[in-house]
């Protein structure tokens, strides 16, 4: 398959009519390692991620798919180009908490309980806690007989799902994910997608995700990009088009593991 740069891409009309949410121009990330010696984790990526758009984000190992979330969420800076988010400095939109994010690492607090989790980014804002936001992000996440329980009484997928709560709970404009089912079970993680697809189109926010799950890419995307081995860049570009509400009936679907075994292949070629 002929790589293509994300311009290329039929689909583009959408970040192009509409300012995109998410902007990476010609992003270059190097780190200085010790002795003078640099890794170049990213070169040269193009990215668009348009309002309302979700866009996952695929490739190798080390490819520099978190170092791409780390930059957008303000935690990091490219060494050359530009990172914008609603065509501005990411920062502003962290200082505005109007940025949610949800890792691998889901980092609940231990001690608190799932209602005082998803509170916490009220409290980290200096804003009264919104009891009645925080009870309907733990509903819609399907843990409404769970808001007293400890982190360590929750099962893995439970505390994911807290997690995303927290994570959308200030009612976010750009939703960050990276690899947030990546610790969970085959079965969970499957049961996991279905929520995010449903979450996703109840809210219809902005989100860009990094998996290393080609299904997980293609059940949730509107947009795949996948990105070269290091350095990092954006290889290819594939256009979701399968019809929404996304559900069980779509992995049974022919059309979805075409993709998907197109997907897988073209990683693969990357990794010989
Ligand atoms: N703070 C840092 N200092 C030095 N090198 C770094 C730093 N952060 C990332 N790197 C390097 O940049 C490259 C990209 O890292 P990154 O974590 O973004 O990749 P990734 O695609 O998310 O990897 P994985 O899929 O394994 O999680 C790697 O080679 C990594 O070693």
């Amino acid at each position: 398959m002929a790589a293509t740069g994300i311009s290329e891409s039929p689909a583009e009309a959408t970040p192009r009519t509409t300012p995109a949410a998410l902007e990476l121009r010609g992003a270059t990330k190097e780190f200085r390692l010790r002795r003078s010696r640099t890794v170049t984790a990213l070169a040269s990526v193009d990215l668009a991620v348009g309002n309302g758009e979700f866009v996952a984000l695929l490739g190798p190992s080390g490819c520099g798919k978190s170092t791409v979330l780390r930059m957008l969420a303000g935690l990091d800076t490219p060494t050359r180009g530009e990172v914008l988010v609603n065509g501005g400095a990411p920062a502003e939109l962290v200082r505005g908490h109007r940025l949610g994010i949800a890792f691998q690492e889901h980092a609940l607090l231990p001690w608190a309980t799932a209602y005082d989790n998803v509170a916490l980014p009220f409290r980290v804002a200096g804003r009264p806690v919104d009891a009645d936001r925080v009870n309907a992000l733990l509903s819609l996440v399907g843990l409404e007989g769970f808001t007293d329980a400890r982190p360590r009484q929750l099962s893995g997928g439970m505390r994911q799902r807290v997690a995303i709560a927290r994570a959308l709970v200030l009612q976010p404009e750009v939703l960050l994910l990276d690899e947030p089912f990546g610790a969970l079970d085959a079965v969970t993680r499957r049961r996991m997608n279905f929520e995010l697809a449903r979450i996703w189109a109840d809210q219809q926010i902005t989100t860009l995700l990094v998996t290393h799950d080609v299904d997980e890419a293609v059940l949730l995307a509107d947009r795949v990009v996948v990105l070269t081995g290091r350095p990092g860049t954006v290889r290819h570009v594939e256009d979701i088009t399968l019809p929404r509400p996304r559900d069980k009936a779509l992995t049974r679907d022919a059309e979805f593991h075409d993709i998907v075994d197109r997907l897988t292949a073209l990683l693969d070629e990357g990794a010989e």
